[in-house]
């Protein structure tokens, strides 16, 4: 470590960007900081991927054991279904703060000095930090900016917390309303739908484009509108704006044209979700004291290296990583961001190929993705002179998914027909959120369906789903 510098590596926010980054940075020999304004854990670990997944984890259990004509069809039958809200809650509650801990306790048996306190940039190389015991400049050869994101809320909806909310007081299931509203159907809106509608709750889900699920490939939109809204107590308004929301009893919801403006509906409900994105927390980080600016949305600019640019060049030794950057709001790719950040700054340069990232909601049954989808790689395809191909396997031709009674879902892989690359994959279905990491995978190593189509892979199970596709995709394109 260079003499000059109190640390090696100041990490400003510890979600799962910073944690990924610290850890890695220890093991590269680092001596490393990490300063955190409120709980350890950050977004993810607090109030996003952990507590949503153990809410859909219990209010999933309580959806099967509430279908009778399912679980009959396996021959079962059980009694009367009941479940406790504030059990529910406190499943998640208690998840949250046994993350929280392992998580803190991992960076300090490495030897990561965790200070508490708001971090601002001071300088180059320098962080001036507001703790409970006074301002604290700390001085690092490099820092890392980790900083996050809030939930937007559109003007023109006000919230109280109680009556309309965000994720952040949604998590923690005070009540259940008889009736909400989901305003956005991206990944929060449709994975509260999941959690409400299986606990006994109505729900209108208001999404501002003319197709729900707009960022899913179509095909598996298709198939997400039949089998996660049609046939539960979801009422759904597309291509129409939350123009106004009023808290209280009613909640009052305008919903307004989205290209004149005009109201078009009012909507009275007993609660109200806005879903409609998150925004970067970059507000207030000193950057202006290097001479950075914000992009208009608020995101860190960064190049491919994710070093952080002033003018369009980059600033020598500071970098920035995960949803502060908005290259892709994903815990694990803030932490994938955080470690290739360390390896650059280490000497060995790499950088992230976000096609090979996969994503997925957590509803029942669960949707995943990784790369382009069907549209995007044909637009990709005219452009670059090539030609694509898709293939589609369906869960009920797998017998692993039959003997769950689980035949819904559907796997589609898009490929270059000249190369066999895989350019997408969309998996809704049953575990579909771990089956979706093999075409990750092979993304990422650039193997073509030919060589997929050899891997051998366990009968059987809900992997063949993809197997058939492959192996289906190379006589395709013989
Ligand atoms: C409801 C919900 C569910 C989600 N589910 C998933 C999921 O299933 N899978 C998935 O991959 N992603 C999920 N996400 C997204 C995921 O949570 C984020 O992508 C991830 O948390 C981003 O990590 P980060 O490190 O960039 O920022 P954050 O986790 O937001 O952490 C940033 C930290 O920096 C701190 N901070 C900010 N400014 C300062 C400062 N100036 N000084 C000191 N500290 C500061 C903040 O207090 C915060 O703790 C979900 C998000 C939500 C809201
Ligand atoms: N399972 C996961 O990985 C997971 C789960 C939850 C959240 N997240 C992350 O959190 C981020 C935020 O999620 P999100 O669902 O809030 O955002 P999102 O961007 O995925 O979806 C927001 C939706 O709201 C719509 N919208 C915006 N303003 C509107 C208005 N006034 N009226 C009607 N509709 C409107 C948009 O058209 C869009 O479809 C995402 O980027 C995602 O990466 C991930």
């Amino acid at each position: 470590m260079s003499d000059a510098f109190d640390y090696d590596l100041l990490i400003i926010g510890a979600g799962v960007g910073g944690h990924g980054a610290a850890l890695h940075a220890v093991k590269r020999g680092l001596k490393t900081a990490i300063v955190e304004a409120d709980v350890m854990g950050g977004t993810c670990v607090n109030r996003g991927c952990i507590p949503s997944k153990a809410l859909l984890a219990a209010s999933g259990r309580v959806r099967e054991l509430r279908n009778e004509h399912h679980l009959k069809s396996l021959g079962i039958s059980v009694g009367n279904v009941t479940y406790d809200r504030e059990a529910i809650a406190d499943h998640a509650k208690n998840l949250v703060s046994k993350i929280q801990g392992d998580m803190t306790n991992s960076l300090t048996r490495l030897g990561v000095d965790i200070i508490k306190g708001w971090a601002r940039l001071a300088g180059e190389q320098k962080a001036a930090i507001a703790t409970p015991d006074g301002e604290k400049i700390v001085t690092a050869k490099d820092i890392i900016l980790s900083p996050g994101s809030v939930p937007f809320v559109p003007p023109g909806i006000e919230t109280d917390g109680k009556t309309v909310f965000t994720s952040d007081e949604a998590l923690k299931l005070d009540w259940l309303p008889d009736w909400i509203a989901i305003i956005g159907s991206g990944y929060i809106g449709l994975e509260f739908s999941d959690v409400y509608t299986a606990l006994g709750c109505e729900v209108t889900i208001i999404e501002a484009l003319d197709q729900l699920m707009p960022t899913f490939d179509p095909d598996i939109a298709k198939i997400a509108q039949r089998v996660l809204i049609a046939p539960r107590d979801i009422e759904t308004r597309a291509g129409v704006i939350a123009q106004k929301v009023t808290p209280g009893s009613p909640v009052v919801i305008e919903l307004a044209n989205r290209e004149t403006r005009e109201v078009v509906e009012t909507l009275e409900v007993d609660a109200c979700l806005v879903a409609t994105g998150r925004i970067p927390a970059t507000k207030d980080l000193g950057l202006e004291k290097v001479g950075v600016e914000a992009d208009r949305r608020g995101f860190i600019p960064v190049d491919d290296h994710l070093q952080v640019l002033r003018n369009g060049e980059p600033v020598p030794h500071l970098w920035a990583i995960g949803d502060a950057t908005g290259k892709m709001m994903l815990a694990h790719a803030a932490s994938a961001q955080g470690i290739l950040t360390v390896e650059t700054i280490c000497g060995e340069p790499r950088q992230i190929n976000y096609l090979s990232i996969p994503a997925a909601a957590f509803t029942h049954p669960e949707v995943s993705f990784v790369g382009m989808t069907e549209p995007a790689a044909k637009t990709l395809a005219e452009a670059e002179g090539f030609a694509i191909d898709t293939v589609k396997t369906y869960f009920k031709g797998n017998s692993k998914a039959l003997a769950e009674g689980e035949g819904d879902g559907l796997a589609k892989v898009i490929y270059r027909k000249d190369t066999g690359e895989i350019l997408g994959a969309h998996i809704i279905g049953m575990h579909a959120a771990d089956l979706i990491q093999e075409a990750a995978n092979a993304i990422a190593n650039g193997q073509t369906v030919t060589e997929l189509s050899f891997c051998v892979h366990t009968h059987p199970t809900l992997s063949e789903v993809l197997d058939e596709a492959f192996k289906r995709a190379v006589v395709v394109s013989a």
